[in-house]
């Protein structure tokens, strides 16, 4: 590791996060307006212009329903040790043309998804301190093009960690770790971390083995010119792509002045999960693992492959977002006490 990579930086925002909440517990914010409490489900009718009547979420009752849901954890004395926003779910609730109807109130309907973000990273900075948000956003692109995704990420929206996707190389990854927000000023938010992130030292997880069941169409392809599998005195043809990424990550890590830098690797595969958390245990690269609950994936397994691992459970943060927020079967109503049910969810894993 070079001295860039030894500075305190994201790791140890969360190995503090994961010594004060108790649990290395990701919080998923991916709200499904479908399966809202039925009085947070509300629907606008609207008529623009020259348009038939368009009915779209009222973005004002999902903040609501965040906001129960938030403070019955808080009141019970829950919290876990990061956020994990998925920038997708609420983006899908703007209306950008909206914006160009001469109507005030149409123009305020226009990014009701992307307010209610900006919304929930102040609720979360205020309220739940310290504890890291990830901003799930997936970008990756030529350099110039992922500078504008890393400030949008770290600057604009204020996370402290972002999710990207490697596989446009080493320039479209390393604006991720570059020193943003110069330019913007006083306008720049206060990040969660308000105190402890210098910049350009924010978390940044790249996918490396993800949890999807087409995961491994593409990242499980055998590949030539690796240098020996994962596990010690492999043979060079049995590398395969995910493998030679994990090891591609810790040099760019260290070659491209990332020291934030981890990756995704899914809860659904634990041969690999366990392969990957002993391959990155040494050098204290943290771990996203998404994948349980209603993709299959098993919090206490995931907990148990770590632990024979030998990887250090304070850099892990096993991600839950339907299996905690809104983990009533689809199709069927919230029960009536839905906010008792979260905690409950939660104090399960603990
Ligand atoms: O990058 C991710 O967070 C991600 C990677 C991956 O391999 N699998 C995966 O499910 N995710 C995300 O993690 C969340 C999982 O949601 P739940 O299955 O409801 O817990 C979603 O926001 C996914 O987009």
């Amino acid at each position: 590791m070079n001295e860039e990579v030894t500075k305190p930086g994201y790791r140890e925002a969360l190995r503090r996060s994961y010594r004060e909440a108790g649990n290395n517990i990701c919080l998923g914010l991916d709200p499904q307006w479908r399966k809202l409490p039925g009085e947070y489900r509300k629907v606008l009718s609207i008529r623009p212009e020259h348009h038939e009547i368009v009915s779209l979420p009222d973005c004002t009752a999902v903040q609501d329903f965040l906001e129960a849901s938030l403070q019955s954890l808080q009141s019970e004395g829950l919290c876990p040790a990061a956020f994990k926003p998925n920038q997708g779910y609420f983006l899908a609730l703007d209306r950008p043309l909206l914006a160009l109807e001469e109507d005030r109130q149409l123009q305020d309907r226009a990014f009701g998804g992307s307010r209610l973000l900006a919304w929930l990273h102040r609720y979360l900075s205020r309220n739940f301190p310290g504890v890291p948000i990830i901003l799930d956003f997936k970008k990756g692109d030529i350099a110039r093009s992922s500078s504008n995704y890393a400030e949008e990420g770290f600057a604009l929206w204020g996370s402290d960690a972002v999710t990207v996707s490697p596989y446009m190389g080493s320039d479209s990854v390393s604006p991720f770790g570059e020193e943003l927000g110069r330019h913007l000023g006083e306008n720049r938010p206060v990040r969660s971390l308000s105190c402890a992130l210098p910049c350009g030292s924010g978390g940044v997880y790249s996918l490396l083995r993800t949890s999807n069941p087409g995961g491994c169409d593409l990242q499980d392809l055998p590949i030539r010119g690796g240098s020996g599998s994962l596990e010690s005195g492999g043979d060079r043809q049995d590398l395969c792509l995910y493998q030679k990424l994990a090891q591609t990550l810790l040099r760019w890590r260290d070659e491209q002045k990332l020291p934030g830098l981890g990756a995704v690797v899914g809860a659904t595969s634990l041969t690999e999960l366990y392969q990957l958390a002993q391959f990155f245990r040494e050098e204290e690269f943290p771990l996203l693992i998404p994948g349980v609950g209603k993709q299959g994936g098993s919090f206490r397994d995931v907990q148990q492959k770590l632990r024979e691992a030998g990887y250090p459970p304070e850099l892990a943060r096993i991600n839950l977002s339907g299996g905690l927020l809104q983990s009533w079967p689809d199709g069927q109503e919230a029960p009536a006490d839905w906010e008792q049910h979260i905690c409950r969810k939660m104090k399960e894993l603990l």
